[in-house]
């Protein structure tokens, strides 16, 4: 059954489930972007926001934590492939994380237009 096109794709979605969970189970920096989601989406209750705004957070939700998700699997990949001190190995490091930086201006964007009008 696990040979076959469907059960390649459900193993998948197995692999991708276990990842979710040691990303959330593991990294620091994931889980408190998780509690962060949780309380934007308590607020989101509270102030009662619009489904285009329930949109665009949840889309900034999940982009700040797959980005945080690939920023992670790069530190991974750099720490195993040379785990001493190199250069190079901080540059990929450096833009690594400057990739989440983007994501999380851009989320922080998206709260603010959201949220200030409600205060
Ligand atoms: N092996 C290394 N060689 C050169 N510079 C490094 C190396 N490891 C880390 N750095 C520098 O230290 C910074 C922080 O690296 P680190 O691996 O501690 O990431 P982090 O952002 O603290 O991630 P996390 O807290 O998720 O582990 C990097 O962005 C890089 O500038």
């Amino acid at each position: 059954m696990w040979n076959t096109f469907l059960g390649k794709r459900l193993k998948g979605c197995a692999f991708a489930l276990k990842g979710a969970w040691l990303l959330l189970s593991t990294e620091a920096s994931i889980q408190v972007q998780f509690v962060i989601a949780i309380l934007v989406t308590i607020a989101g209750f509270y102030f009662n926001i619009s489904a285009t705004e329930w949109m665009f957070q949840i889309f900034a939700i999940g982009l700040i934590m797959s980005i945080e998700g690939l920023n992670t699997a790069a530190e991974e990949i750099a720490d195993f492939v040379h785990p001493d001190f190199h250069n190079k190995i901080g540059f990929i490091k450096d833009i690594a994380a400057g990739a989440v930086f983007f994501a999380a201006v851009t989320a922080v964007i998206i709260g603010c237009i959201i949220y200030i009008p409600k205060l």
